[in-house]
């Protein structure tokens, strides 16, 4: 599915409209009412907020993964109080949100009182983009930090071959008067759904991103598809904090590293099976009694020097929009999802 487009015919429809027919594709296609419900309002908050590669377009991939029998969509999370600021989560073969839905509860509550609490999930296919996961901790008042790693695609800085997932990292902080400070980025210099994108499109991508099976730059996405890979953001830079992904998120998880299943065989989409670790602080146990304030007053000094987009205003933009006019989609695009909901 793609991106809706300048020049196609599209439609509009509200977000409710579109978790109920996200929600019905994934009770369709074998899983748990709650695991339909979290995944339909995750996938519906990336469509509305302009996040377009882990939106809608990722559909037809939820289904062919399900349909496989990769992911399992009716794994009930096994939620472990293992410390007083640890909590550990066995997704058990299953999408990482509903596993972060059932611990979310005892993290917050550990939070709160031991001032920060660690969640690690293992076992656990995320498919899907990692703001959703941090941002309403900020809307109450914590800041949250979270990672995943993905399947190998990205080439360390330094080497020729690929061995890193995309590896996003999220962070999100509570802000004054404002909307929390969200940012969420792939370490690779692209994400892997924006390369299907253009590859769909039959668009170019900025020279710096990848490279092609023989390890030659390319700006053909699908090159990078067919046998080549992509690169770090920044060099060595991106590449350290890659590493540290594979670190936090299956090391210390007991998920597996992006490079220890192998994904090119399996018969439905490529979700990763791999982990997720999430830090969630509670500003008001350390100094920063008036963190939200101090979070404006940094936001106040970057607007000052010249700063006109903070990372997550585009999504801002986009969600206002959408909640005013509608979400709009391609009528192909539409027609697909109603045909995958069996409408
Ligand atoms: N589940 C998984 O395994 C994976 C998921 N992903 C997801 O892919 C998505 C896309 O990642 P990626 O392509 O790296 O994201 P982008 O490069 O589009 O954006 C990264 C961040 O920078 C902000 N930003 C972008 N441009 C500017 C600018 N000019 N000035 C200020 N801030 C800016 C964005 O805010 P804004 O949103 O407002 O534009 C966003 O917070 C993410 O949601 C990520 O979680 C990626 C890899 C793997
Ligand atoms: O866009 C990406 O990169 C990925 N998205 C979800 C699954 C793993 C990689």
């Amino acid at each position: 599915m793609s991106a809706p487009s300048d020049h196609a015919a599209s439609c509009t429809l509200s977000f409710d409209a579109l978790v109920n027919l996200l929600e019905q594709i994934f009770l369709r296609h074998d899983t748990s009412p709650d695991v339909a419900r979290t995944l339909a309002l995750n996938c519906a908050a990336a469509e509305r907020d302009g996040a377009h590669s882990h939106g809608v377009f990722r559909m037809p991939g939820y289904v062919s993964t399900l349909n496989s029998g990769w992911v399992d969509g009716q794994a009930v999370p096994v939620v472990e109080d293992v410390a007083s600021g640890f909590v550990r989560v066995d997704a058990g073969n299953g999408f990482a949100q509903p596993a972060l839905e059932a611990a979310r509860p005892l993290l917050v509550e550990k939070a709160r009182s031991a001032g920060i609490a660690v969640l690690a999930i293992r076992n656990s296919h995320h498919f899907a983009a990692l703001w959703p996961d941090v941002e309403p901790f900020a809307y109450e008042g914590l800041v949250a930090l979270s990672v995943v790693n993905s399947m190998t695609c990205v080439v360390p800085h330094g080497a020729d071959r690929p061995l890193f997932g995309t590896n996003p990292i999220a962070f999100a902080a509570p802000r004054a008067g404002g909307e929390p400070i969200v940012f969420d980025l792939a370490t690779s210099a692209i994400a892997h759904g924006d390369v299907q994108i253009a590859a769909r499109k039959g668009e170019r991508l900025p020279p710096g991103m990848g490279v092609d099976s023989l390890g030659q730059p390319t700006c053909d996405p699908k090159a990078i598809l067919e046998g080549g890979a992509l690169l770090p953001f920044g060099g060595h830079k991106g590449s350290a904090l890659s590493m540290m992904v594979e670190l936090l998120a299956a090391a210390l998880t007991g998920g597996n590293f992006s490079f220890e299943f192998d994904w090119h065989n399996h018969p439905g989409a490529k979700t990763p099976w791999t982990g997720q670790l999430l830090i969630v602080i509670d500003p008001g146990k350390a100094a920063g009694q008036g963190f939200a304030e101090r979070s404006q007053e940094l936001v106040r000094q970057m607007h000052s020097v010249g700063l006109r987009r903070l990372p997550g205003d585009r999504r801002h933009r986009e969600r206002s929009k959408s909640n005013e006019q509608g979400i709009t989609l391609d009528e192909q695009t539409l027609a697909q999802l109603r045909e995958l909901a069996g409408l």
